[in-house]
């Protein structure tokens, strides 16, 4: 028997699934009633080893969650933008999250080997679903990225190899998993069972369907009017580049990942960024026509800079959520440095303080605006997230070492931070010769002009090391003092020019 033809009306249709989920989902299914007749602990226990969620189901049932309330909490925070049917926040998905746990995804293509505050957002809006006992499924892009979202992009991207897309999904999976677990660690009190979290590939799911098949049955459901429709094609056909097949077609595989979710998961609630107000729509029609379920799109808002720029994209330097590529520290300054405009809204979308804690916040940082105690507790919530309290202490002693004056903090500073701070700050590995003085550092690593005018730069003041100023250019460099127990230098010049000198053959 081949598809239900669209538009005919709805009724228990067969699974639009590969032939090897389907034997897999109804195993599952059939187990799941077994269980009540037969063995319960023997066949629950295969149920969750072949099909997990739908285990976990089960037992969260009748737990006491807290649905009550979550969307308007994330409404008042302004994580939430549109919903998708329009109106659905208003009054059917408040029923739906209050009669019982339910399971809800995010989708994130691995283009980049990180992702970066940007995605954070739709990370916290899927950690608030969980904090009220909502599982969480968190999906990596193995295949879409493959193909390439159109959505919110002026021109099709490069093609990804397969080996670069793995492994982007393997340091995004690995992020994911840490934000995950600091959240659990350090942002829940434990007053309410979380739900669960779990990371898939959507590969493992495509590389059951031969391309025709795909094509036979899942696409005669989508009709190329709508699909046409979507803004992200629209602007992509008037631009002189045009659109490939390929990313055509992006929509649809977006729309059979919600379905097969839905199908195995039960999931039912899909999040994204504005920009993917499309896909959502599409997932929600394609699910509508072939299972008769009613599904939901939620999407977040795009987080913009106080003047208008993308969050974490200013001047080229993206802001990322692998410390190899953004350390704790940077993460840390990055927030520390939000114009004050921008810090409450922060505070309400980055954070999960209380909304009466964030007003609190408010209310001291407008009493000693100089203290920036809300930039701090925004940096420091954050960068604990991300990064865990390991991480927070790290930019802490980054931010004392650097900015604070601290020689002590200096001195204690691991090699990884070091490497970190040297990404600000340029970093010269230097021979120590007997009777290397301050004026000598400074020339051979260029940190003043050539001349006299170094010379009277140094004698004027405008030199520090290790945070105390060297008037003296011919001062001999003093173990100790100039150079710290860790082999190290710091050399400011002027206010904000650092150096770090990192001495050989000590
Ligand atoms: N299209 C999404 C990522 C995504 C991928 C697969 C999905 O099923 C859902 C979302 C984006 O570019 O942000």
């Amino acid at each position: 028997m081949g598809m239900p033809a669209a538009g005919k009306p709805r009724r228990r249709r067969r699974r639009l699934l590969p032939s090897r989920l389907v034997t897999l989902s109804n195993m599952a299914a059939s187990m799941a009633r077994t269980c009540s007749y037969v063995s319960r602990r023997i066949s629950c226990f295969l149920l969750k080893r072949l099909h997990p969620r739908l285990a976990l189901r089960h037992r969260f049932h009748g737990s006491a969650v807290a649905h009550n309330g979550l969307l308007l909490s994330l409404n008042k925070r302004g994580i939430l933008k549109d919903s998708f049917p329009e109106n659905a926040a208003q009054d059917q998905l408040p029923r739906l999250l209050q009669s019982g746990s339910q399971t809800v995804y995010c989708g994130f293509d691995p283009t980049a080997d990180s992702l970066h505050v940007g995605n954070l957002l739709a990370l916290i809006g899927l950690l608030h679903f969980r904090s009220a006992g909502h599982h969480v499924l968190a999906v990596l892009g193995g295949a879409t990225a493959q193909i390439g979202d159109p959505s919110g992009k002026t021109s099709e991207r490069e093609r990804l190899s397969a080996d670069s897309i793995e492994a982007n999904t393997h340091s995004i999976r690995e992020s994911i998993q840490r934000i995950f677990t600091n959240h659990e660690l350090y942002f829940h009190d434990g007053s309410r069972e979380l739900g669960t979290v779990t990371v898939l590939n959507n590969r493992s799911w495509y590389k059951d369907w031969d391309v025709v098949a795909f094509l036979s049955e899942a696409g005669r459901h989508f009709r190329m009017g709508t699909m046409l429709s979507r803004h992200s094609v629209q602007s992509r056909l008037k631009s002189a580049e045009g659109m490939s097949l390929t990313e055509f077609t992006y929509q649809v595989f977006q729309a059979y990942d919600f379905y097969h979710l839905n199908q195995i998961y039960g999931c039912k609630i899909q999040l994204g960024g504005t920009d993917q107000l499309g896909n959502l729509m599409s997932g929600h029609e394609f699910i509508h026509k072939v299972s008769g379920e009613e599904v939901y799109g939620l999407t977040l808002p795009l987080v913009t800079s106080s003047v208008g720029d993308k969050l974490g994209k200013t001047a080229g330097n993206a802001v990322w959520l692998n410390r190899d590529k953004t350390s704790p520290f940077e993460l840390y300054q990055f927030f520390l440095r939000q114009p004050d405009a921008s810090v409450e809204g922060y505070l309400k979308l980055f954070t999960f303080l209380p909304l009466a804690e964030v007003e609190r916040v408010m209310e001291q940082q407008r009493e000693e605006p100089g203290k920036r105690l809300a930039h701090k507790r925004l940096a420091a919530e954050v960068t604990k997230l991300v990064y865990g309290k390991e991480g927070l202490e790290s930019a802490k002693r980054c931010t004392n070492a650097l900015y604070q004056g601290s020689v002590q903090a200096l001195e204690q500073m691991s090699d990884e931070e070091l490497q970190e701070l040297f990404r600000e700050a340029p970093f010269h590995e230097l021979l120590l010769e007997a009777g290397t003085t301050v004026i000598d550092t400074c020339r051979k690593i260029s940190a003043i002009p050539e001349g006299p005018k170094g010379y009277r730069m140094v004698s004027e003041g405008a030199v520090w090391i290790n945070h105390s100023r060297t008037d003296k250019p011919e001062q001999v460099l003093i173990p100790k003092l100039h150079i710290l127990s860790n082999g190290l230098t710091l050399l400011r010049v002027g206010k904000r020019n650092y150096y770090i000198i990192k001495w050989l053959g000590l």
